[in-house]
This record gives C-alpha cells, structure tokens and sequence, in this order.
C-alpha cells in the first residue's frame, strides 16, 4: 500500500527546516549507501555532524508521530535512519531496494516502510520524481513541499535525475508493529471503516464488532 501524506510538515515546521539547511554542511550520499545501493547512489546528505541536524529530525519526527493517517498506515514501532538528502543538477539516484537493516548494534532497526517528505517547492526544481517501479509499470511522484509519500520498503525505486534547481528532501524508514504489508493494509481498511461507521452512525453493534476484530488482528499480527 502506498499512501500520500499531503502538509505532513506545517508551513511552520517546513520554514524551520528550510532556515537551517545548509548546502555547506553536506557530504557524499554514498556513505550511508548499501554495498550495491553505492553504484547507482549520485547524490549529496546532510552530514551527521551538522549542529542542527537533531532539531530538524526531531521537526520531522514530531510531525510523523503526531500525524493520524500515518500512524494508522504504518503503525510505528520506531522512526529512524532519518536523512535530508540534497540533489541539484545532475544528481541522482539510481534503481535500488532499501536495506533491511539499518543501524549497529542495539540500534538496528528493520525497515518496512520508506518514506520521503518533499521539502522543495516542487517549481523550483525540474526531474527528481521519485519514481516507485510497480509490476504494472513505473509511477512517478513529485509532491508539494511539505507532503509524504510513504512506500514498502520491498520496492525497487530510484529518483529520477535533477536537471535544473535544487531538490531537499528527508527520507527515512520505519519498524513497523505490523511486518507483512498485507496485514498492515487490512488493519488499515478496518480501522479506516469503523472510524466511518462511528462517524456516520455513532458506536453501533457493528462498530464493536469492527473495533474488536481490528484490536484482535493487531495482538495477532503484532511483533
Ligand atoms: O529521495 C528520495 O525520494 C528517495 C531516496 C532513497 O531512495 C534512499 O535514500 O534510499
Ligand atoms: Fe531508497
């Protein structure tokens, strides 16, 4: 399941963003690359030593654990491996899978879920679609500044080359309670139709009986 997350980012939390990134501070984006991910990998990141590096994630996880749809989408056992990636003319990124671990040692986590939060307004850059390779053929996506697109981590995708401006972006991944993406995807219709039902018709026998199947598979389904 793909999922669109318009304004996930404030106009507020963006500009906070944007008044600190810094093209100075960045470094080669094949450090953090896959040993096969490094080949196709032609872009540039947000060094781990820049001194506002930890504000701007902590922006970005706050509005991620604060945002309904994503917490029901995704159900997030952690947020992590948070990246602001730089791309400007010529840059790339070429056909990859993300890793399945990421992180050492105590912190390694399993990315389920990858998602990218567009940060430049999207006029401002021509290419860089992130481009999600689905059995039915290539899908592009270039989203408003400020929105989410958040993806299995199973898929191959790749970002298409910058060919004029800058594109920023923050990626990172996500540990999901819920592993197998078809389990995350019928916990999400569930949830998504008893809210309708509690909405249209109040706490009905049926929305009891959606609510305790949904809890139900989640104890279930959980790791
Ligand atoms: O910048 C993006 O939209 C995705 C980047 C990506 O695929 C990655 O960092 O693994
Ligand atoms: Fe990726």
């Amino acid at each position: 399941m793909l999922i669109v997350i318009p304004n996930v980012l404030s106009p507020g939390a963006l500009e906070d963003i944007h008044d600190v990134l810094n093209p100075e501070d960045l470094i080669d984006g094949r450090t953090t690359a896959g040993w096969h991910a490094k080949q196709v990998k032609a872009n540039r990141q947000l060094s781990p030593k820049a001194p506002y590096g930890q504000k701007i994630k902590d922006i970005v996880q706050t509005a991620l654990w604060s945002n309904p749809l994503f917490q029901c989408a995704v159900q997030p056992r952690a947020i992590h491996t948070l990246l602001f990636s730089y791309y400007d003319s010529g840059m790339t990124y070429g056909s990859h899978v993300d890793n399945a671990f990421m992180g050492q040692g105590e912190q390694r986590r399993r990315a389920d879920v990858s998602f990218t939060i567009f940060l430049s307004h999207r006029e401002s850059y021509q290419g860089g679609e992130l481009i999600l390779e689905q059995s039915d053929g290539d899908r592009p996506y270039k989203l408003d500044a400020g929105s989410a697109i958040v993806y299995p981590s199973s898929t191959l995708h790749q970002v298409a080359p910058v060919q004029s401006g800058i594109r920023w972006a923050s990626v990172g991944w996500v540990q999901s309670l819920v592993r197998n993406p078809a389990h995350r995807e019928l916990l999400f219709d569930l949830d998504t139709a008893r809210r309708s039902i509690f909405q249209s018709q109040g706490k009905t026998l049926e929305f009891d009986l959606i609510s305790k199947s949904h809890a139900n598979l989640l104890r279930e389904w959980s790791d």
